[in-house]
């Protein structure tokens, strides 16, 4: 009976599930976009159930899309969003608010409190993470907060709190795990980078329960089974690693200095240092890569909060195009950008600039600007911001990157990936497949029920699709990036606090 690998990949805007093949080619795929909820300017929600349904009801999809019996599955990846927030009861599995994404800024005075008690070095050394909304610690001190019933639950041990990877976890094997791997636990501001485990220091300074937590895991192990009533019969659920980091996994940047960045709703770059948490210079964060086995293996990363989403509010916000390839040919109606630079700080900026107040700004507007100069300008934001985390990342380096592997929904667009090229001034290389997020969890899942032997056999399955090589004049692209320089300059610190 041949057999396949089925991931899970929890992203923003979107559920979806793929099947997986030996040779790492999807064999079957289903995905939902599900509801963003944003009640106030900076705050993003998402329903934990419209999470779950969408996500169970895709993986259904993924296995008929294969047409395939689910007797194939040999093991289930899990991947998702990282960040997000949630918080459920023990005894029912409901969940007790809205999931806090990511994106949202709603803790931006707890982090404003944090920094002025001086917590900053603490948290950095420990954590690897800059005080910061983003991270789910300041998201859950917030919830706990705002409702002193649910501190007082949360403190008698009636409530968990998880990623979205836990939260899956939980209702997949029908409240009998409640796990979280290490990739994701390196994403709350709770975990120490070092031990691997929950650090007193940071969950007192957090003002966290160490009931709520899940236990910490690796992130290629069997953690359990699925609940025989979810797919008619007991699957192992054997890998989780946050998105990013599964990106990185799938890419196969195995080697110390390999590097991809994904371009999804938020843009995410990730370098390979090895087996020792390095410290940035220059305000990236350190995160763990994923631990297989007894080995961890350390990243550092850079995090733009809004890549592919500034096409989504072209499309929903500002209505100038229909769906989101309709913004290449937009885009191609200009020669270039016209002097019209948009820096897309929707919610703040995130590496190197970490400005939770920063905010959308589009700048070099005349009266010959037109809706192709704006699409141009977006689509060119995710270059410019592609840069700022480079720069960085090679100053930490102290060398050049070699080569960038790109992966995520926009980067589909080659006008946009041979931009990036010339900007970078290096080669940018997309795999055939570069649903790199869902294979990483895959490959995972794989390597922990024997269905991959190692990682040499996960390496003979990238295939390069399109390799852009950098050919713009260097004088031409430094004068480019000193203007996008100068508009993020514009964007940074307008917003103010309530
Ligand atoms: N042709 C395109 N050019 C630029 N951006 C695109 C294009 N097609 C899709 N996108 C963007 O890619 C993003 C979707 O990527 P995806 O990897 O699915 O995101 P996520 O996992 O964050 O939900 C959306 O934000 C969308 O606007
Ligand atoms: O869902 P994505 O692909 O936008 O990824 C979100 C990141 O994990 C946030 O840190």
């Amino acid at each position: 009976m041949q057999r396949y690998i089925l991931a899970f990949d929890q992203g923003t805007t979107s559920s979806r599930s793929i099947v997986f093949d030996h040779e790492g080619k999807i064999i079957g795929q289903s995905q939902q976009e599900f509801r963003q909820i944003l009640p106030t300017p900076g705050h993003v929600e998402h329903d934990p159930e419209n999470i779950w349904r969408s996500q169970i009801e895709t993986a259904k999809g993924a296995v008929a899309a294969a047409q395939i019996d689910i007797e194939q599955i040999a093991a289930i990846g899990v991947t998702n969003q990282r960040e997000t927030t949630l918080l459920w009861e023990k005894a029912t599995g409901k969940p007790v608010a809205n999931a806090i994404v990511w994106q949202s800024r709603i803790s931006t005075p707890i982090c404003h409190q944090l920094s002025h008690d001086g917590y900053g070095a603490t948290i950095r050394q420990k954590s690897g993470l800059v005080i910061d909304p983003y991270f789910a610690g300041t998201k859950i001190k917030y919830l706990l907060d705002s409702d002193p019933t649910l501190r007082r639950r949360a403190e008698a041990g009636e409530l968990c709190f998880g990623t979205v990877d836990s939260f899956l976890l939980w209702r997949m094997t029908g409240g009998k795990l409640h796990v979280t791997d290490v990739t994701n636990a390196s994403r709350t501001m709770l975990m120490n980078l070092h031990t691997l485990q929950w650090d007193p220091e940071l969950l007192e300074i957090l003002d966290v329960p160490a009931a709520i937590l899940p236990e910490i895991r690796s992130s290629s192990e069997v953690y359990g089974m699925t609940d025989a009533s979810l797919f008619g019969r007991e699957i192992p659920i054997a890998g989780i690693a946050g998105d990013q980091q599964a990106a990185t996994f799938g890419q196969t940047c195995f080697d110390v200095g390999s590097a991809k960045n994904t371009y999804g709703t938020g843009a995410f770059l990730l370098m390979n240092v090895g087996h020792k948490p390095v410290e940035s210079d220059n305000n990236l964060l350190t995160t763990v890569g994923w631990k297989v086995g007894d080995q961890t293996t350390y990243c550092l990363e850079g995090s733009v909060f809004v890549a592919g989403a500034v096409v989504q509010w072209l499309r929903d916000g500002l209505g100038i195009i229909e769906n989101s390839s309709a913004v290449e040919p937009l885009a191609l109606t200009v020669p270039d950008n016209g002097g019209v630079y948009f820096v897309p700080a929707f919610v703040g900026l995130g590496a190197p600039y970490w400005d939770p107040r920063a905010r959308g700004t589009i700048v070099g507007l005349t009266r010959g600007t037109t809706a192709g100069h704006i699409a141009r300008a977006a689509i060119e934001s995710m270059a410019y911001q592609t840069r700022d985390l480079v720069e960085a990342m090679q100053r930490d380096a102290g060398v050049p990157l070699a080569q960038l592997q790109v992966d995520g929904g926009a980067a589909v667009n080659d006008d946009l990936m041979q931009f990036q090229a010339d900007l970078v001034k290096t080669k940018v290389r997309r795999p055939q497949v570069f649903e790199t997020t869902a294979l990483g969890a895959a490959y995972l899942a794989g390597l922990a029920v024997g269905y991959w032997d190692d990682f040499e056999a996960l390496k003979r399955n990238w295939q390069l699709d399109r390799e852009f090589a950098p050919s713009a004049d260097d004088k031409e692209v430094e004068g480019l990036y000193s203007q996008w320089l100068r508009a993020v300059g514009r964007s940074r610190d307008w917003a103010q606090e309530e």
